[in-house]
Parts: structure tokens; sequence; C-alpha cells
């Protein structure tokens, strides 16, 4: 071991996550280039380090830091150039020239101990003596703090955030409830805080972790969609993970009801247990609901005469379940309209619309997803946007769906008659939230979906319970007209949803089962599907082919299915750069998907010569789009999605995207391909059901090709078995039904 010291020169690389560094250290006169995890260092500060030279292939020769410590400088040089460093917020070298100059190597002391007699230099004020002072404190405080908390194996960008979140306190918290962390902090999760708990000594039967346990399973709970989890169900599995006794937690969970941390209540006499906000959100929801859900009354001779107008200039005729939807409109403040595919919803939407512009009324058309406002736009021919641009998105913590903000509001509520949603399906109770608090009473609300589809990704099941609350007047389309009739897509998937079997060959114009019983030869033909044979027959280009599967895992999940087509679809050439990122390698063409909400992103479209035609934010789960560019030197990525709009994501970044050649079919809810490729062979029981192949299914417009195990298709459609969600919009819309 060998120990250098001298003045950081230049800082090279700084990786925030890990610490990792490289920097120049000027040891008398030589310029030595180091290398180690460092969790906070700034050009112009005197170091003391300790390691090994060592030689790197391309670099040269090295020095690895095992253990450094920040010296203070003790020549005057060396003092000078530590302030003038930019450290001290305030202070540039020209100012530090003048300190330095006065108080020559008493500087550093006059700093900490007569700062007051700063202001004997021309142009520092008492006021910025004083700031000075604070400033030097600060830097010294937050370095400890960032050395106490590396040791607790805590990266350097997080170290920021929980000295500024908490100064001082923090040693305090780090020791004795480290998983206070956790309830406070976004991006800091149980498993983060249990580890620093295991750090810092604290026993795996502390209160604060069987607690902080606790709230952990339920938010797990909510990433698998469900509002509340059985109170024994939830006891188990937190000691199971906890690894302590079912009678500790479920002591605790009393005093966390105690703390309105979690609310009990009894659904069919079993406990069940709900985070606190989970509970009031579901609550408030159904409160605004209830609201909306005003009689107008409407004369339903009036309706007919104008429909039976509306009608004849359309050349249309709807059947009495269409008119029935069309008089429910007009009539009540609540609507909702539901049915498969091909069974006249699109047509119904627009006599609707037609009538409702008849009686002079103002609506806006929204759905869940950008692509699925798309189709809504050409489906209605007026315009339809996503919900969250409707709502006037405004910002909000990244992962934080609680606190996401939207410019329409109840103090700014929509100003507009009817609200028509489309895709329902896909809506979580937050949106359905943010949705209901920005229509105000009086504007009626008309909510159009397929109850069969799975549920929205996010937590709820919103449309499902409103149907099952029979609090509100409900439209069920059954009726596949003539012309959808002809399709084996819909056929089938009606036919799926009823637990009824399907031809499975390769007769259909647009329903193909190709039998293969092997990996290699499913891989084979899909690629020969989405390269050569799909495209023409669907005239659509080959990215706009989609493979859908249920799982991530396996031979056939997600990932191996992304690592292989990406490798015969878009191969690695001289002229696309690419780099490495979670899944392996993103290269310039790659399609690709986002796969967490980020309401904050900007997005532009482009117009000629590189002039912006539009600008937003907000990048959403699901919204898929091409790598356009990779710049290393600045670290970027380009992605164009829908409509043009070109994100620029930081290589940092990158964790928000996925490739896209395949994706689950739960991802796929709420889009349409022109044709739609399923690899099928087996995989677990769970994720293998009718609801899932019903959904695949009816993503398709023009082909579905089923390429595996026609035995594993009938299974499929003989397995029901869906995951139970709890939730309970709808027994709280029921007990409001019953109080008023
Ligand atoms: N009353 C009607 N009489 C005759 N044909 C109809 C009627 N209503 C709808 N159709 C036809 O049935 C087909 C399916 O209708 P539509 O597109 O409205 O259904 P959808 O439920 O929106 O379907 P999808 O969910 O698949 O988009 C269309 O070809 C449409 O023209």
């Amino acid at each position: 071991m060998e120990s250098i010291q001298g003045l950081v020169e230049h800082i090279v690389y700084h990786n925030d996550t890990n610490g990792y560094t490289v920097f120049s250290l000027m040891c008398q006169g030589e310029e030595i280039v180091c290398v180690g995890n460092v969790t906070s260092l700034d050009e112009g500060e005197y170091l003391k380090a300790e390691g090994e030279y060592t030689e790197h292939q391309v670099y040269g020769r090295q020095f690895k830091v095992t253990s450094m410590s920040v010296e203070v400088p003790e020549d005057e040089y060396s003092i000078e150039r530590y302030l003038g460093s930019g450290a001290i917020r305030g202070v540039g070298p020209s100012l530090a020239a003048r300190i330095v100059k006065k108080f020559k190597k008493d500087s550093f002391r006059i700093i900490e101990e007569e700062p007051e007699r700063l202001a004997e230099i021309k142009g520092i004020s008492e006021r910025k003596a004083r700031e000075i002072y604070q400033q030097f404190h600060e830097k010294q405080d937050m370095r400890q703090a960032m050395m106490f908390l590396a040791k607790y194996g805590i990266t350097t960008t997080l170290s920021l955030r929980i000295y500024k979140q908490y100064g001082e306190e923090m040693y305090r918290i780090i020791q004795e409830n480290p998983y206070r962390l956790a309830d406070d902090m976004n991006g800091i999760g149980f498993k983060l805080a249990d580890e620093i708990a295991k750090k810092a000594g604290i026993g795996s039967h502390s209160d604060f972790r069987i607690r902080s346990g606790i709230i952990y399973m339920l938010q797990q709970g909510t990433l698998s969609g469900h509002i509340y989890i059985p109170a024994a169900l939830l006891v188990e599995k937190t000691a199971q993970m906890l690894g302590v006794e079912e009678e500790a937690v479920d002591h605790l969970l009393q005093s966390l009801q105690m703390d309105r941390k979690i609310v009990v209540k009894k659904i069919d006499d079993v406990s069940v247990v709900y985070g606190a906000s989970l509970y009031r959100l579901e609550l408030e929801t159904a409160g605004l609901l209830k609201n909306l859900g005003v009689d107008y009354s409407v004369d339903e001779k009036e309706v007919g005469k104008v429909l039976d107008r509306i009608e004849k200039r359309e050349g249309i005729d709807l059947d009495d379940h269409q008119r029935e939807a069309v008089y429910s409109a007009a009539g009540n403040g609540v609507l909702v309209i539901t049915g498969g595919p091909g069974t006249g919803k699109t047509t119904t939407i627009n006599a609707i619309i037609k009538y409702l512009e008849y009686e002079g009324l103002e609506m806006r058309l929204a759905a869940p997803t950008g692509r699925a406002a798309k189709r809504m736009s050409e489906a209605t021919g007026r315009e339809a946007q996503t919900i969250h641009r409707m709502l006037e998105l405004s910002g909000g913590p990244d992962d934080d769906r609680l606190r996401t903000q939207f410019e329409r509001n109840q103090d700014n509520p929509l100003e507009t008659d009817v609200v028509i949603i489309d895709e329902m399906s896909m809506v979580d109770i937050y949106l359905m939230n943010a949705l209901l608090k920005a229509i105000a009473v009086g504007t009626r609300l008309i909510l159009v979906g397929d109850v069969n589809q799975l549920p929205s990704v996010g937590p709820g099941n919103v449309l499902k319970d409103i149907i099952d609350s029979e609090c509100f007047q409900v439209v069920r389309l059954t009726k596949i007209f003539r012309q959808a009739l002809e399709s084996d897509i819909i056929k089938n998937a009606h036919l799926i949803n009823e637990g009824r079997q399907i031809e499975l060959g390769n007769k259909s114009q647009d329903f193909f089962c190709l039998k293969r019983y092997d990996v290699q030869q499913i891989l084979g033909v899909m690629v020969l599907l989405i390269r050569d044979k799909l495209p023409k027959f669907v005239n659509a280009k080959p990215y706009d082919i989609q493979v859908l599967t249920p799982m991530r895992k396996g031979e056939l999940g997600v990932e191996r299915l992304n690592t292989v087509l990406q490798h015969y679809l878009n191969p690695p050439s001289p002229d696309k750069k690419e780099r490495e990122f979670h899944q392996g390698v993103i290269r310039e063409g790659d399609k690709v998907m986002q796969i967490r909400n980020n309401y904050q992103i900007e997005w532009e479209v482009l117009g000629h010569y590189n002039l912006p035609l539009d600008k937003g934010v907000g990048v959403f789960n699901g919204d898929m789009g091409v790598v356009r560019e990779i710049n290393h030197f600045a670290e970027q990525l380009v992605v164009e999605f829908d409509e043009g709009r070109r994100v620029t994501y930081g290589f940092a970044q990158l964790d928000e995207l996925e490739l896209a050649y395949a994706i689950t079919i739960h991802k796929s809810q709420g889009s349409e391909y022109p044709a739609v490729i399923m690899p099928l062979l087996s995989g677990p029981r769970m994720l293998f059901n009718r609801n899932i192949l019903y959904t695949a299914v009816t993503r398709a417009k023009q082909c579905v090709a089923i390429v595996g195990d026609e035995h594993t298709v009938r299974h499929m459609i003989e397995n029901e078995k869906q995951q139970k969600r709890y939730t309970s919009l709808n027994l709280r819309l029921r007990e409001m039904n019953t109080l008023s």
C-alpha cells in the first residue's frame, strides 16, 4: 500500500450512482491519474490517498485509490486553488486570490474562527462573509455525512438527497430507524432501508422493521393491482418475508392503524387491510363518481326523433341496445357502454356524438394511452387526447402517482358538457380519481370499454367495479354485427371469451395457428413472418408487427425473444451506434418501449431543418418508439415515439426503456397492431389463461398468427383462472347509494 498526497487538478469522470471517479492529482509537480470509488470530491481539494499503482491496458499507469481523506491544504497556492475552485459558492478565483493575499496561510482559520474579518477585504460585505463561513461549514458537514453514509453502502446521489432531507438529524435516523427513509423518500424502498438497518446493527425483530415490512408488502400489493390485501394473507406474507412470527406482525397492524398509516375494514366478514392513502383515494373516487350520477329528464320521444334523423342522414340502422345507449347518454350523468370487439361500440359512440352535437352540447374525447387516443380520433373523426393531456398534466414526482398534479382539478374543472372516455378497462384508480376531480357536477361522463380485457396495469379494477356496483346505467353490447363476423379474429375472440374452442389451423384468412413444438423452430418461423411474410400480407412495416407473449422469463418470454429478434431484425452494423444497457445492448434502429410513466421528460416534434413544430412533456408506460440516435459524447440517446415525438434520454435514464420487438400481453392493452404473433408453447398456468389470450387476440386488426402448440391454446381457453384483484370501489359505491 502506498500513500500519495496532492491537489485534485481535474475530475475526468464521475459516476453518481456508484461513486466511481477518475481524477488527476498534482503531487510535487507530477500529475498522477487516480481511480476509485469516491463519494464526493471537488477540483482544487487537497487529498491524501492510499492505494496502489496499476497498469491499465489502455490508459497506462494509474493509482488505484482504496482509501482517502480530504486534508486542509496548507500552502498558500493550495489554499487559493481550493477556495477559488467553485467548491464554495460565491467565491471565484479572484476573490480567493484576495483572501489568500490578505490572510496567507491563516485563511482557513480566519474563515472558521473569525469570519467577520473577511469583511476587511474589499468586495466582501459582512453578509457575504457570513455566507462564506456557512458554505465552508456546510461543505464540511456534507462531506462528513457522505463519508458516514458511504459506510452503509449508500451512493453519492442518494447520500446528497438524504443529507438534504434530514440534515444533521440524519445520523440519528440511520442509527435508530433507517426505515424512515423508506417512508419519507421517493426512490428508497424497504429493501435498501433494511440493508442499511442490518449494517447499523438493528435487530430483525425491531418494531420499526416489522412496521416498514407491512407497508412494503402493501406497496407490493399495489404494484400487482390490489387496493387492499386480506389481513391474514398480509400477515402471513410479511412474516415470511421478514423471517419473524406472524403474531409479531399482527400485533403491529394495530399500531399502524392507530397511526393512521393503514385502514382495516371488514369485507364479507373478512378483515382486510388498505394503505391509508389508497383507501382514501378509492373512497373519494366513489364519492366523486356518485355525485356525477345525476338524472337529466329527457323526452325519449324527442330523442328518438332526433335519432331517426341522424340514422337517415348517416345511413345507419342502430339496434335496440345501441339506441338505448343514446337515450341513456341523454338522460344520465354517468353512462357505461361495454362490449367485445365488433359489437358496435364505435358506431354507438359516433351516434351519441352526433346526438349531443345536435343538442348543441360541447364534448371532450379521451383515452388512457396515446395509441388508444389516436385510434379514437380516427374512429370518430374528432380530436381525442390522452387523459393526461386533457387534464393538463403539470408535473409531480416521477414515481409518486398520488402526487401527480394536473392543471384541471376541482378548482379548475374541464369546461365542457360531456366527457367520453374510451378503453376504460385500462384506467386505474389514480387516473380515475384525477379524471373525476376535473369533472364538475353537470358535466356528463360516458365510459366505454370492454370489461373482459385484462384490468389496468395500475391498481384497481375501475370499469368492472363500476359495472358491478349496479349504481349506474350500463349498456351491454353483445350482438356481433355481420361485417365483424366476417373476421375470424373477432369470431374467435368471442368464442374464447365464452370459453369455447376455436379452429386452429391455417385455413382462415386472418387467424392462423402454425403448429411447431420446438423453440428454435418457433423462433425461425417468427422471424420469417415478421421480416418477409406478414408485412406484405397486412401491408405494414416489420416494426408494426407485434410479438406478444404472456411471460417475461423463459425461452419464449419477452427478454429472450427481444435478444433473438434484435439479432435478426436489427443486427449490429458499423453504421449503427450502440451501447450497453440493462437488457444487453441498445442500438440505433431498435424498437423500444417506455416502461414507466415519466411525466416530466420533454419531447419535441421536429419539422424541416430540425425546427421544432411542437413541444410537450410526458412519455408514458407502454409508449413505443424507435432509437434514432446514440451520442456517446453527450451520453444521450434519442427515441422517436408516435407522431414524431422525439425524446432525449441521458444514458443514466436508459432503465426507462426496454426493447419492444416482443412485449407482454399486459403491456399491449389499449394498443392495436395490424398483425400479432404469439409464440405459445408452455408456461405457468397463472399466465396461460383465457383472459390473457382474449386480450392478445383482440389487439390484432388484420391478422393473428399463433406459432406453437395448439394444445397450449386449448388449455388457455379452458383456464378461467384469473388472478384475483382485491379492490372495493364497487362496495364503496354501493354503500354510498344506500346512504343517500
Ligand atoms: N347497427 C348496426 N348495423 C349494421 N352494422 C353495424 C351496426 N353497428 C355496427 N355495425 C358494424 O359492425 C362492425 C363493428 O362495429 P364497431 O366498429 O362500431 O364495433 P366496436 O365495438 O367499436 O369494435 P372494435 O372494438 O373491434 O373496434 C362495423 O363494421 C360496423 O359498421
